[in-house]
């Protein structure tokens, strides 16, 4: 399979080696520098591109491709107030398009485990949910797209919460969030990313939590992404991929 890699930053760089060990060919390794290089790309010399750039770049990058016929599979993070535009564009297009706030496997077992959780938590709304996530310093996007699929798989089953809203670094969320998931989101160091769900009563705590070690993960889930999405049209997501 021929790969393009639009946004050549630390995930581009851990999608080309894992993309190369599963025999597939990059044939372009795109950057702030060297855009004009997808010009001279023919529509068919690629078979999937895997964009992992920036929340600023992210639309006008997936309009391109789509414009070119390109499958996409997307990582960025930040844009998702753009998405129901980028997918319609999809389907006119008759093109492909993946969207996950992240590509692990383990963090997908965790979004259903933390859905199983509040299903739990349903009729105990005196347990107080909050969560906070933990990464590195260059992101630059907060709260994390996985806290926000998180706060949706919670949101869908507790119903005295009807929002999320964010604080940084342990300064409380603005207003009143008695009906809010409150995030905290935590920049330090090199973390690679670090999600945990809580639930608090005066008397105990019940939380979950995943810790990636490493960049791994979120690479190997694109780039099997990619190969599922090369040979399809349509807009999907990893319950299609891993099934419901
Ligand atoms: N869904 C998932 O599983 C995961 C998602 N992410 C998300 O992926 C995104 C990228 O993360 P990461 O690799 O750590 O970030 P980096 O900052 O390390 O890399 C971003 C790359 O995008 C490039 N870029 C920026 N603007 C453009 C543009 N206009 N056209 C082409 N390339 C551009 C940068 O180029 P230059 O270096 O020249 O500035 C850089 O190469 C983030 O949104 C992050 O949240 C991250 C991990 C997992
Ligand atoms: O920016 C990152 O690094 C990550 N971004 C994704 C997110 O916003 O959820 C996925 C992962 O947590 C790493």
């Amino acid at each position: 399979m021929t790969i393009l890699l639009l946004g050549y930053g630390k995930m581009g760089k851990t999608i080309e080696q894992i993309a190369l060990d599963r025999n597939h060919t990059i044939v372009g390794r795109i950057d702030v520098s060297n855009r004009a290089d997808m010009d001279r790309l023919t529509d068919d010399a690629v078979d999937v591109v895997i964009e992992f750039s920036s929340p600023e770049a992210v639309v006008d990058n997936l309009r391109y491709c789509i414009g070119r016929g390109w499958a996409v599979v997307c990582g960025t993070t930040g844009w998702l107030s753009q998405r129901a535009e980028i997918e319609a564009a999809v389907r006119e297009r008759g093109s492909a398009f993946f969207y996950a706030s992240n590509y692990s496997i383990g963090v997908n077992l965790f979004f259903r485990l933390n859905k199983t959780l509040a299903k739990f938590m349903h009729n105990y709304p005196s347990y107080h949910v909050s969560m906070t996530e933990i990464h590195h310093t260059e992101k630059k996007d907060a709260p994390s797209g996985t806290a926000i699929t998180l706060a949706e798989g919670l949101l869908n089953n507790l119903p005295h919460k009807h929002r999320w809203a964010v604080s940084e670094e342990g300064k409380p969320a603005a207003g009143n969030t008695d009906d809010a998931i409150v995030i905290d989101s935590v920049r330090e160091g090199t973390v690679p990313g670090t999600h945990i769900v809580r639930f608090e009563s005066d008397v105990d705590r019940i939380e979950i939590s995943h810790v990636a070690h490493n960049r791994q993960g979120f690479a190997i889930g694109a780039v099997i992404a990619a190969e599922w999405l090369a040979s399809r049209q349509g807009v999907f997501g990893m319950d299609d991929l891993l099934g419901e």
